[in-house]
C-alpha cells in the first residue's frame, strides 16, 4: 500500500466539448475544492447531490447560475475532493469563469490526462482502465467503442491479475520443491505439473496476442486504395462512397495528382479510402510524382480497387500489392450490357448503380480482417510488447529444463513483472508521462 501524501495543487479544466455549447462542465480536483466552492457558490452542497445556485466571483459579482456537484474524496473519480460546475456554454462565460478559478491560490489549469493520472496514482484504477477511458473518449466507431468499454470495465486487468496469480503459485510450488529437495518422500511430479500449467499459460497468452493483432484494425483501420487509368472515375467513386464532394471530378484526364483520403466507418471499423492519380505514361513532373504516390499507396494497402471505365476499357498494369485486388468496372450506365469482361463488381459512380454491393463487400472485407476476437483483447502496442516479453520468459522457463530450478523460477518472476507493468502495478514511473500526455485536457 502506497502512502499518499496528496497533490499540492487544485486543478481544473473545461471537461465538456467545444464552445459554444448548451452546457459547459468545468471540473475541479484537489485539496482546495471546499474553499473554492464555498467562495463561488456560498456553500458546499451535499456530496453527489446537484445544487442549483448562482456562481459569484470573489468580488461578489454574479458570473452565471447553474448546477454544482461536489464529491468528497476518496469517493470521487480522482480520489481527491472534486467538484463540477455546469455553466452556460458561452465562450465569454467559460473564459471568465476559468480566469476566476486561476485567481485562487494554488489553483491551475489541468494538463492533458491529469485527472485520470491522479485517479491512477490514488489507486482508483489501474493503467489499462485509464487507457480504456482515454480510448472511450476518442472512440469514433462502434467497434472502437466496444473495445474501449471492455478495457475500461477492468476485464483486461482481471485477466492479467489472474495470470500473475498463476505465476506466483507456480513459483511457490518450485520453492517448496527446492526446500524439500533433500527429503526422500517429495513426489518429483510437482514441478512437472508446474511446467505443464506454464505451457498452457503461454498458449493462452499467444491466443490473446493473436486476438490483439486482429483487433488492431479497430485502431489502425483498413486501408483501401482506388487505382486506375485517368478518367476511370476514381474521384467520382471516392465522392460517391464518402457522400460528399471531397475530390475534384472532371473529364480532363490527369485531374487528381495528390492522394486524397477519407475516413469511413464500415461495420464499426475505421476504413481509410484513398483516391489516387490516374496511372499513365506522362512527362508532367507533378503528375509523375502523383503516380509514384499512387503506386506506393497501392503497395501498402490492404485492398486495391482497380477501377476501369467499362465503356472504353484501357488496361493498366495492376499495381504491386500485398493486399487483395478487386477489379471494379465503372460507368455501367454507359457500358454495353454483358461485355464479357471478368469484373468483380460493376458500378456506376454517377448513378449509384452497384454501389451498395461494393460498399457491402468492403464492409465484409473489413469485418473479416477483424475476425472473431475474444472477449478480452489487448488494445495497445504497449500491451502487446509486454505480453510478448512475458510469454518469452515463460517459454524460457519451460524449455530450459537443464537449468537449475532457481533460474527457471527467476524467468517466471520476470514474466510476472512484465504483466505487472501492463496494469501499472510494477515500476512504470518512466512511462506515465508518455501515457497520460496522450489524453485530452479535462479527462
Ligand atoms: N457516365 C458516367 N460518367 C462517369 C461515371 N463516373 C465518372 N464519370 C465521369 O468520368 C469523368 C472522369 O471522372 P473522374 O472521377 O474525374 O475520374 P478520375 O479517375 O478521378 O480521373 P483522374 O483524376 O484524371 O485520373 C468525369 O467526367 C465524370 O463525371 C459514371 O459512372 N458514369
Ligand atoms: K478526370
Ligand atoms: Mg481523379
Amino acid at each position: 500500500m502506497i502512502t499518499q501524501l496528496g497533490f499540492p495543487d487544485t486543478i481544473f479544466a473545461l471537461s465538456s466539448g467545444r464552445l459554444p455549447s448548451g452546457v459547459a462542465v468545468i471540473r475541479l480536483s484537489g485539496p482546495h475544492i471546499r474553499f473554492v466552492v464555498e467562495t463561488i457558490a456560498g456553500k458546499v452542497p451535499k456530496p453527489r447531490m446537484a445544487a442549483y445556485c448562482p456562481f459569484h466571483s470573489r468580488t461578489s459579482e454574479v458570473l452565471d447560475r447553474g448546477l454544482l456537484l461536489f464529491f468528497s474524496g476518496p469517493h470521487s473519480f480522482t480520489g481527491e475532493d472534486c467538484a463540477e460546475f455546469h455553466l452556460h456554454g458561452g465562450v465569454a462565460v467559460v473564459d471568465r469563469f476559468l480566469r476566476e478559478l486561476s485567481g485562487f491560490e494554488n489553483c491551475r489549469m489541468a494538463e492533458p490526462g491529469e485527472f485520470t493520472r491522479r485517479a491512477f496514482t490514488n489507486g482508483k484504477m489501474d493503467l489499462t482502465i485509464a487507457e480504456g477511458l482515454a480510448d472511450l473518449v476518442s472512440a469514433e466507431t462502434e467497434g472502437q467503442r466496444r473495445l474501449a468499454q471492455q478495457v475500461a470495465s477492468g476485464a483486461q486487468r482481471d485477466l492479467y491479475d489472474g495470470w500473475r496469480k498463476e505465476l506466483i503459485q507456480a513459483r511457490a510450488l518450485i520453492e517448496a520443491e527446492l526446500d524439500f529437495a533433500d527429503e526422500a518422500d517429495v513426489p518429483g511430479s510437482v514441478s512437472a505439473k508446474v511446467w505443464q500449467a506454464m505451457e498452457l499459460l503461454s498458449g493462452q497468452i499467444s491466443r490473446h496476442l493473436a486476438d490483439g493483432q486482429r483487433a488492431s484494425v479497430f485502431r489502425d483501420g483498413v486501408h483501401v486504395a482506388i487505382i486506375g487509368a485517368p478518367n476511370a472515375g476514381k474521384s467520382s467513386l471516392l465522392n460517391a462512397v464518402a457522400g460528399r464532394d471531397v475530390a475534384i471530378i472532371s473529364e480532363e484526364a490527369g485531374t487528381t495528382r495528390d492522394l486524397i483520403e477519407v475516413k469511413l466507418d464500415l461495420g464499426g471499423i475505421p476504413v481509410f479510402l484513398t483516391d489516387t492519380a490516374g496511372l499513365r505514361e506522362t512527362e508532367g513532373q507533378v503528375e509523375k510524382i502523383g503516380i509514384e504516390r499512387a503506386r506506393s499507396r497501392a503497395a501498402s494497402a490492404d485492398l486495391v480497387l482497380l477501377l476501369e471505365d467499362m465503356s472504353r476499357p484501357e488496361p493498366v498494369e495492376p499495381p504491386k500489392s500485398g493486399g487483395a485486388l478487386w477489379r471494379v468496372g465503372n460507368k455501367q450506365d454507359l457500358a454495353a450490357p454483358a461485355s464479357g469482361e471478368e469484373w468483380d463488381f460493376r458500378i456506376s459512380a454517377r448513378s449509384g448503380e452497384g454501389m451498395d454491393a461494393l460498399i457491402g463487400a468492403m464492409t465484409r472485407f473489413a469485418e473479416a480482417k477483424a475476425g472473431s476476437i475474444g472477449d478480452v483483447v489487448p488494445t495497445r502496442r504497449r500491451h502487446m510488447d509486454l505480453l510478448g516479453e512475458a510469454r518469452r520468459e515463460i517459454e524460457e522457463a519451460v524449455e530450459k529444463d537443464n537449468l537449475p530450478l532457481e533460474l527457471r523460477a527467476e524467468h517466471l518472476r520476470r514474466a510476472s513483472q512484465f504483466l505487472g507493468r501492463i496494469t501499472g502495478d510494477v515500476d512504470v514511473e518512466d512511462i506515465l508521462d508518455a501515457i497520460f500526455s496522450q489524453f485530452c485536457i479535462g479527462k
